[in-house]
């Protein structure tokens, strides 16, 4: 399966996507990286990996429906089948996300659909839950609330800061996510009609 990632940092779940693809075993390709913001260290890890790299910058378009609308010809362009939204920090539109229903993912570091939105990690502290974690999921129109495929927990530490616990959660991320990639572009895990998952039996 040829796969795209969005970006818009520092990339370390595209590294972890990166180094699933390099498993013999893996039925993902990536065929290329998008970030919405030029020089983040993201981009220098896919030109290290080989694989080409394109910046939309979102500050160059007048609407949303345009910078969408160049993010789409360019996955059309390298042909992508899945897209991954690997700390992609825009909120898509929903044409877009229409039109890449069931083959667009995202990760999110929380155990959804619990503290939903940005500073999930901060929202888990103050609620003062146990065990946190994060969520991969198809992306829908409604922010974070699309069908899960893989979630990981991870405790939350009596001296535990945002700091702490955000490491601890990314490093389930950089396992959750690979593993959430292998289960749709290998075809076990497909969204149904309903918006509900379809384990292949
Ligand atoms: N329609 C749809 N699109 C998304 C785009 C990105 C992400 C990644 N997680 C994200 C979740 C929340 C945000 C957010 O609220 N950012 C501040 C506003 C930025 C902006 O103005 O764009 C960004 C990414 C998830 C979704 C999603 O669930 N549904
Ligand atoms: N989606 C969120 O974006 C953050 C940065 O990810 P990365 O750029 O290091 O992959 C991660 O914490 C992830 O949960």
């Amino acid at each position: 399966t040829r796969v795209g990632v969005l970006i818009s940092g520092t990339g370390t779940n595209l590294q972890a996507l990166i180094e699933q693809t390099r498993r013999p075993s893996s039925s993902a390709q990536i065929v290329v990286v998008i970030s919405n913001r030029p020089g983040v260290q993201g981009l220098k890890r896919a030109a290290l990996a080989g694989i080409q790299t394109r910046v939309v910058d979102h500050k160059l378009f007048g609407s949303r429906a345009e910078f969408d609308g160049t993010i789409d010809r360019v996955l059309e362009e390298f042909g992508v089948e899945l897209v991954c939204l690997a700390g992609f920090m825009r909120i898509l539109t929903g044409t877009f996300v229409k039109k890449w229903t069931g083959k667009l993912l995202n990760i999110h570091p929380s155990l959804l659909p619990s503290f939903k939105g940005v500073n999930a990690q901060k929202q888990a502290l103050e609620a003062g839950v146990r065990v946190a974690g994060c969520t991969v999921h198809f992306v829908a129109e409604e922010v974070d609330a699309g069908a899960i495929i893989v979630q990981e927990a991870v405790p939350v530490l009596p001296t535990d800061t945002e700091e702490t616990l955000s490491e601890r959660i990314r490093e389930a991320e950089h396992r959750a996510f690979p593993a959430a990639m292998e289960l749709v572009s290998s075809g076990s895990v497909k969204l149904g009609t309903d918006g509900h998952i379809i384990w292949k039996s």
